[in-house]
């Protein structure tokens, strides 16, 4: 059956400051193009038909630097702004820390990993999957029943949004989900499209 891979950009500079990002549109750091580096060696076994990423510069380079590495020249991109980081408001630009420091530990981890607390004039995680996971059922979920695999390069947050939704994770428990930069998670699927197994390469047998 097919597969689905996904990853998460390398640490991008403002991973690297402690900023928050968003739809701000960062490069990557000279860690984070290492770590793309490594995506592409631990995603060359798992061949992939198509991949699709977000229209923000980290997610296209992390991507751009995976197809040299596995030698995918040819593999065919597809960038939709469905697939960007959520939109952190006014939070974007601001370190981590001294948001902390300002609003509290406790208010600052609701904004971060809460399901349904919006960041001031911000998106929450509930509104980003709800632009995330009506574009993977329509335009994603397809490729896979027609037997082709596919590569999502995306972000911490549209990522966590499609994870809630592919292994059917609640509210509460997503919280807890943390998806590290450049580290491919796959999916292996039946022949009607269920998880059989979903485990972060290049670990196998975490069987859902
Ligand atoms: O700043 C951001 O856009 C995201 C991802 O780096 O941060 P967080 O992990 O706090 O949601």
């Amino acid at each position: 059956m097919a597969h689905l891979l996904i990853v998460r950009h390398g640490q991008s500079v403002w991973n690297l400051e402690n900023r928050f990002t968003g739809e701000t549109d960062v490069d990557l750091s000279p860690l984070g193009e290492q770590e793309a580096l490594r995506a592409g060696k631990l995603l060359k076994p798992h061949p992939v038909d198509i991949a699709y990423t977000s229209v923000l510069k980290r997610a296209i380079h992390t991507l751009a630097i995976i197809k040299v590495q596995t030698g995918w020249r040819d593999l065919p991109v597809i960038r939709s702004a469905a697939l960007n980081e959520r939109n952190y408001g006014l939070l974007q630009g601001l370190n981590k820390a001294e948001v902390a420091q300002k609003y509290g530990a406790e208010q600052v981890a609701l904004w971060r990993r809460s399901y349904d607390v919006a960041p001031p004039q911000g998106e929450s995680l509930k509104d980003t999957y709800e632009r995330v996971v009506p574009y993977y059922t329509a335009q994603i979920e397809p490729q896979l029943r027609a037997g082709k695999s596919v590569l999502i390069v995306a972000h911490g947050n549209s990522l966590r949004a499609l994870m809630m939704h592919l292994e059917q994770i609640s509210p509460e428990k997503i919280a807890l989900v943390d998806l590290a930069t450049g580290v491919p998670r796959l999916y292996e699927f039946d022949a009607s499209l269920r998880i059989v197994e979903a485990s972060y390469l290049p670990h196998r047998k975490g069987v859902v």
